[in-house]
């Protein structure tokens, strides 16, 4: 029997055009719909869910396990808080839709930084925390969406004159898009393509860290693609400037959406070089230090669980499990285990 869909949306019923498609596929068409339809979006919102930010910083809530969640509002409950600070109800409307849940509601996400960040706090029993300690507080499913909510009200935030005219430009109800008031042009959230590149030259990995890192962390290397570059040409400009190294065999592995410190698309990947050409020209201004590891180095840090103690980091420390340096870096040790 087809499954009946229906997704009320203050008394419209969206069930027709979407009763023949699975779960996923009526997510995406839904969340296009929204993006398209602002009438539609405006109703959506009445019963979505609501991440709340304060200047960028989400909203969480610790749950009895200890662990930390997303606090996720029901519209009428933001409404009410806003009722109870005094805001003006009309902030609802700067809501940005993020997505759509398994159970069909929109999702959306709210910066309240306009609102004193105590009394929400309180209000809502949680606690604005920093998106980057955040983002590690969070299970891997969570973790995206708030980073993904938090790119989207940063957009907005920097976006809000025409680049062109200079003249002020207007979301639709989504916030998928902008339009210069003045000459129409459309402006869509941006995203910076990053290679990162896990290079072994058979036994060992290549990891680099930058002064900015916690102390004892290294990390594959990564670099901002240029205009008109293809992922393999700026793979092998990144790792030739950084490392001096010259890499064949690029496999690539899996992406990621990374928002720090803005937002980069990170395409990692695999390459090799020959060992008889693995002598390292660090380049200095761009890194602290790379360095060849073994895999007994790499498994033990792969074994670590819990962040260094300050002031004694282990020899080698690695990124959090969030992270596509860590993926790359835990297939390069399985595969040589293998
Ligand atoms: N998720 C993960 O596992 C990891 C993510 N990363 C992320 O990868 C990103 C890139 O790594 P990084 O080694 O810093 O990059 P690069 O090696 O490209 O070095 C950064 C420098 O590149 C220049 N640059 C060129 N294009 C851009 C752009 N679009 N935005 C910002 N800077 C640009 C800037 O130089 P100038 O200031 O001189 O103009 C900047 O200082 C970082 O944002 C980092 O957070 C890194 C490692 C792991
Ligand atoms: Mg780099």
């Amino acid at each position: 029997m087809l499954k009946q869909l229906r997704i009320l949306v203050s008394g419209r019923t969206w069930s027709s055009s979407l009763r023949h498609c699975s779960g996923f596929v009526s997510r995406m068409r839904l969340v296009n719909q929204l993006k398209q339809d602002d009438a539609a979006c405006a109703a959506a919102l009445q019963t979505g869910s609501i991440f709340l930010f304060h200047r960028l910083n989400p909203l969480l809530q610790r749950i009895p396990n200890g662990t930390f969640r997303p606090a996720t509002l029901h519209s009428t409950e933001v409404q009410a808080v806003l009722q109870r600070l005094g805001a003006e109800g009309s902030l609802l409307q700067d809501s940005v839709l993020i997505g759509c849940s398994e159970q069909n509601q929109a999702q959306f996400c709210l910066d309240v930084g306009q609102l004193d960040q105590a009394a929400v706090e309180e209000v809502c029993d949680g606690k604005f925390i920093a998106l980057r300690k955040a983002f590690f507080l969070l299970t891997g499913a969570e973790a995206p969406l708030v980073a993904k909510a938090q790119a989207l009200l940063r957009w907005h935030q920097t976006n809000g004159f025409c680049s062109a005219t200079g003249q002020p430009t207007q979301r639709n109800q989504s916030g998928s898009q902008r339009v210069c008031s003045s000459s129409g042009i459309v402006y869509y959230p941006t995203m910076s393509p990053v290679v990162i590149v896990l290079v072994s030259d058979g036994k060992r990995c290549l990891l680099g860290r930058q002064s900015s890192f916690p102390k004892g962390m290294y990390s594959a290397l990564a670099g901002f693609c240029d205009m008109g570059e293809t992922l393999e040409e700026a793979l092998c400009r990144e790792v030739a400037e950084e490392a001096g190294l010259q890499v064949h065999s690029i496999s690539y592995s899996g992406s990621q959406h990374w928002p720090f410190p803005h937002s980069s698309f990170m395409l990692g990947c695999h390459a090799a070089v020959r060992p008889e050409h693995s002598q390292l020209s660090v380049d200095h201004s761009e890194l602290e230090d790379a360095r060849w590891f073994s895999l007994q180095e790499v498994s033990a840090a792969l074994r670590l669980q819990a962040p260094p103690p300050r002031g004694a980091p282990p020899p080698l420390w690695l990124p959090p499990k969030h992270a596509v340096a860590h993926r790359l870096i835990r297939e390069w040790a399985e595969r040589q285990s293998d």
